[in-house]
């Protein structure tokens, strides 16, 4: 369980520590994020260790007879403690809300195959997230245009064009980590940070990063951002002098703009994850 939960805090620690990150906080900068730093990720990643090993637990000893997406309905609340005290060490800032929710939920069910399985692989804790998730889109059915002005920017994005984001992809088995991100990653090569900032950029392309939508006021932007990303690759990508200055140069843009690629930046923290839970390791991987 202990080993299972440090796969998580890794990956939390592991992404906000890759540098330079455009937008994000990374370790020598906060991108567009003036209310936090790279100490706020770490108290945050720290504080949430406890919660990654009861998920875990949560999972493992669920009773055979459970259904489960009564599993998951059991861990929700546990997910809301989990943000209180994220809340709590950053003094209100959101650092982790997607991480919490995504890792939250595939730390139970890998403990739920743990105990059902001798040996733990994506594909089994994939297949047991989709299950437990078979009732989420009802958070959705809920929704009534315009009867309630506190919707998450989330819900107010579904309900303005469709976009399901962190649910739809988790409901989904992640497949846009499994199926894309995850064997980019493998096959990347160069330093830890040359793999982890490749990988990130290759996820804003892939994903509908409610985070940046929200931020840019409209889908315009993605597709923007999109089309800059092609660029960085067409020049050869993080490895590359002109990838670097592509870097930079978003950098600053994302700032002048209030732009984050935070729902990507969870979506590389959960492509970690299952990376380390396959046995890999990145660190000193110079290729
Ligand atoms: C289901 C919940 C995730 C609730 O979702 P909600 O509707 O509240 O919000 P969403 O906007 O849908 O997404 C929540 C966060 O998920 C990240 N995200 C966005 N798109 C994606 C994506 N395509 N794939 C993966 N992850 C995605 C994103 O988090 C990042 O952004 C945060 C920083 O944003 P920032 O703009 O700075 O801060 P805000 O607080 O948003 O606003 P400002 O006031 O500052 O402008 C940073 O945290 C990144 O992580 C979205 O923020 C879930 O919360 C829920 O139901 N929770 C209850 C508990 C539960 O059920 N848990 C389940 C068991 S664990
Ligand atoms: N490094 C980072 N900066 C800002 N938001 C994030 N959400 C997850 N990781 C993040």
């Amino acid at each position: 369980m202990r080993e299972v939960a440090s796969y998580a805090e890794r990956a939390l620690l592991y992404e906000v520590t890759c540098t330079p990150k455009p937008g994000l906080v990374d370790a020598v900068d906060a991108g567009a994020h003036e209310d936090m730093d790279i100490f706020t990720f770490i108290k945050s990643s720290c504080v949430l260790r406890g919660y990654f090993e009861e998920f875990f637990k949560r999972g493992y000893q669920a009773e055979k007879e459970l259904p489960l997406p009564e599993l998951f309905e059991q861990i929700r609340q546990l997910g809301l403690e989990a943000e209180q005290a994220m809340y709590q060490v950053t003094f209100g800032v959101n650092t982790h809300k997607g991480a919490i929710f995504s890792l939250g939920i595939l730390l139970c069910a890998t403990g739920y195959v743990h105990k059902q399985n001798t040996s733990i692989t994506v594909e089994k804790v994939l297949s047991v997230t989709k299950k437990m998730l078979i009732r989420l889109s009802a958070d959705f059915k809920k929704l009534n245009l315009g009867e309630n002005q506190s919707y998450t920017a989330g819900e107010q994005l579904y309900l303005k064009y469709g976009i399901s984001g962190i649910r739809g992809e988790a409901s989904a088995g992640y497949p846009l980590v499994y199926n894309y991100a995850l064997p980019f990653l493998k096959k990347s090569k160069g330093t830890t940070h040359e793999r982890m900032l490749d990988t990130l950029l290759y996820l804003v392309t892939l994903a509908e990063d409610t985070n940046l939508i929200k931020r840019g006021g409209s889908l315009a932007t993605l597709f923007e951002v999109r089309k800059k990303i092609k660029n960085y690759f067409d020049h050869g990508g993080s490895k590359s002098d002109q990838g670097k200055q592509d870097l930079a140069t978003l950098n600053q843009e994302f700032k002048d703009k209030n732009l984050s690629i935070g729902g990507s930046a969870d979506l590389l923290i959960v492509t970690l994850y299952f990376f380390f839970l396959e046995g890999n390791d990145l660190a000193n991987s110079e290729a």
